[in-house]
């Protein structure tokens, strides 16, 4: 049984379906839904993990980075779009308190300032417990703002649709499991690892981009967050080109291994668009084994496979 970050009618619940059919637990927060995968009380589950307007999911980046392992296995991006959900009668005139998600919130933050002018936005759990919330006639919300599915599903009617303040906003999904065996890579991969630097050494985060760089792996994302542990001190959340089965990625998590204080790695997994990143001159596969071929020789050794 999968789980996900519900319930019913949220954002993920609506990516889960664009990967599976299958019956699914929803989880209120996501910190509950990592935890129900360590615990073994369901083998994988999907939560948001970043945003192309207001960037990472710190619940989700902070989570993964810092409780028991867990590895991602798949990414799911998706298009999303906001309506205004209200109980039926009510008139958009008549709004004064609203109630999403802190991502839902961020993303419609100039309609609100522009269609509800004195209206309150109140944050929660998600945009479809905001729904739900908000569809209890005793509620003291008067809007919820969430997907189109969550309004239809809980009973609302929307007063306003497509409220999103950057329409080509996606959001990322990544459907998280228990630490196993790495799938091989398909060739259009990426890989999320978490990096502690020793903060007393001059270069630190020059020293972790190095890695990247000199074996030609290319960042798709990068964000520093503290490590809770000190004021001051930060590890970098990365997602990099490629997969810990190639060389290059190998030799740039071992050279991660030898700079940093600590590294955690949260899996390599394939793509969602598919696209296979060029591999510069010096960095394949090929090159690699042409290289270790050349040192045996060197050494008198026979070729390893
Ligand atoms: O609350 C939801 O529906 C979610 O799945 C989180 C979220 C919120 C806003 C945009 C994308 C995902």
């Amino acid at each position: 049984m999968l789980g996900y970050f519900g319930p019913a009618g949220t954002f993920t619940h609506q990516a889960l379906r664009r990967i599976t059919t299958e019956e699914a637990l929803p989880f209120a927060t996501v910190p509950r839904a990592l935890d129900a995968v360590r615990d073994g009380e369901v083998t994988a589950a999907l939560v948001p993990i970043e945003n192309s307007v207001e960037g990472g999911v710190t619940a989700t980046l902070d989570n993964l980075a810092s409780g028991r392992p867990l590895v991602i296995a798949q990414e799911v991006i998706m298009p999303v779009s906001f309506v205004l959900a209200v109980r039926p009668g009510t008139a958009l005139g008549d709004v004064r308190r609203v109630l999403t998600h802190p991502h839902a919130h961020a993303q419609t933050r100039a309609w609100v300032a522009n269609h509800l002018p004195g209206a309150l936005v109140t944050e929660g759990g998600s945009t479809a417990s905001a729904a739900q919330e908000v569809a209890d006639p005793e509620s003291r919300h008067d809007a919820a703002i969430c997907a189109a599915v969550a309004a239809e599903l809980y009973g609302l009617e929307e007063a306003a649709s497509d409220i999103a303040d950057n329409p080509d906003a996606v959001t990322r999904f990544v459907l998280v499991r228990l630490p196993g065996e790495t799938p091989a890579p398909t060739g259009a991969d990426k890989t999320t690892l978490v990096a502690y630097m020793h903060a007393d050494r001059s270069g630190a985060l020059l020293e972790i981009l190095e890695q990247f760089a000199m074996r030609g792996v290319n960042l798709t994302r990068i964000e520093s967050r503290p490590t809770k542990k000190a004021y001051g001190e930060y590890c970098f959340s990365i997602d990099a080109e490629g997969h810990v089965g190639e060389p290059r990625m190998r030799g740039t998590l071992k050279g991660l291994h030898r700079v940093c204080r600590e590294v955690t790695f949260l899996g390599s997994y394939p793509r969602a668009d598919g696209v296979r990143p060029k591999i510069a001159r010096g960095f394949t596969a090929a090159d690699y084994d042409a290289a270790e071929h050349w040192m045996d020789d060197l050494l008198g050794r026979p070729h390893r496979a």
